[in-house]
């Protein structure tokens, strides 16, 4: 896809399949490109590519009765109720008045509008209106649905809520879901396969269980603060590992084969801090995280 000179994005070769699908990428990397020429919403300068077995080329007014789509901005009416507007947009997509009222109730019951839904949006607090917009996006009841950077504007609190729901769409309504966000960590939790895009090129499709392995690498809690971290560095160190400080944390690399049999560093880190008289809060697996992807791809390119 091109817009002038700005190539948006260069020879995609990508599947979706069922689950939650998370697309994740920097500000710019391409995925509201990508969504719209899905919806057929945007011509792409070249290329195929068919939505549930419809192509988007001719078909994108099937695709559209069949897919739900929650874009990134604002596009609610300000003066229309959320219960008035996705019932609206129920009617649009063919449903008969009373099960059009009857799905919009139960769907913003659902994400969370309960009496809140009978209020002008545009009193809306920023959560609010992403719920809103997830609703419509439910109301026909699509087989897949389209959430462009659903968690924007959101605080904390209200992000690991929206991202539950994204969650629940996918393994309990049993809707394929597609989702963007630009945090790129932020899908680890709630995607079954993640699909990273930088600067318009596919830079990583896979399980996010493959993302998310176990390194092989430990890392340790005591108690205290930077001191405390750091004794224990050493010692750890001097006890044969490799190791560095990660925020609070220690973190062990995965051991020399002297200390390879199972458990052996556990006790070993156990011990260390023991003989040292300091508090062990934790010990874990390291695992590797979305943003290792970019890391690793930059440092190749260095
Ligand atoms: N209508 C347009 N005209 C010109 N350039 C565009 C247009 N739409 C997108 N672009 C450009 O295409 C590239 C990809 O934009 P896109 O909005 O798809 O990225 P994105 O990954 O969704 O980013 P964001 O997280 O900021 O929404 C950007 O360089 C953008 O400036």
């Amino acid at each position: 896809m091109r817009f002038g000179s700005v190539e948006a994005l260069t020879a995609l070769d990508i599947g979706v399949g069922e689950g939650v699908t998370g697309l994740v990428g920097a500000n710019g990397a391409g995925k509201s490109t990508l969504i719209k020429i899905l919806l057929g919403l945007l011509e792409p300068t070249s290329g195929t590519a068919s939505v549930l077995g419809h192509d988007i080329a001719t078909e994108s007014a099937e695709i559209r009765r069949l897919v739900g789509y929650m874009p990134e901005h604002d596009c609610l009416p300000p003066d229309v109720s959320a219960s008035d507007f996705v019932v609206h947009m129920g009617r649009m997509s063919g449903l008969p008045a009373t099960v059009a009222r009857e799905r919009a109730a139960d769907i913003l019951r659902h994400v969370g509008l309960d009496e809140e839904r009978y209020r002008q949006m545009g009193g809306y607090s920023t959560g609010m209106k992403q719920r809103a917009k997830l609703a419509q996006a439910l109301v026909h009841d699509p087989r897949l649905v389209f959430l462009d950077e659903p968690t924007n504007g959101l605080d904390p609190a209200a992000r690991v809520d929206m991202l539950h729901l994204v969650q629940r769409i996918g393994r309990d309504f049993g809707i394929a879901v597609l989702v963007t966000s630009h945090l790129l960590g932020e899908l680890e939790k709630v995607s079954d396969h993640v699909i990273v895009l930088d600067g318009g090129r596919l830079l990583r499709s896979s399980a996010t269980a493959d993302f998310t392995q176990h390194t092989g690498g430990l890392l340790v809690e005591v108690l205290g603060g930077d001191t405390e971290r750091d004794v224990l560095g050493e010692a750890l160190a001097k006890a044969g590992l490799t190791c560095r400080p990660r925020g609070a944390l220690v973190a062990v690399d995965p051991p020399p084969p002297g200390l390879s049999r199972e458990g052996a560093v556990h006790d070993l880190v156990r011990d260390t801090t023991a003989d040292l008289g300091l508090a062990l809060v934790r010990i874990q697996p390291d695992q590797a995280h979305l943003e290792d992807v970019f890391l690793t791809e930059e440092a190749a390119r260095v």
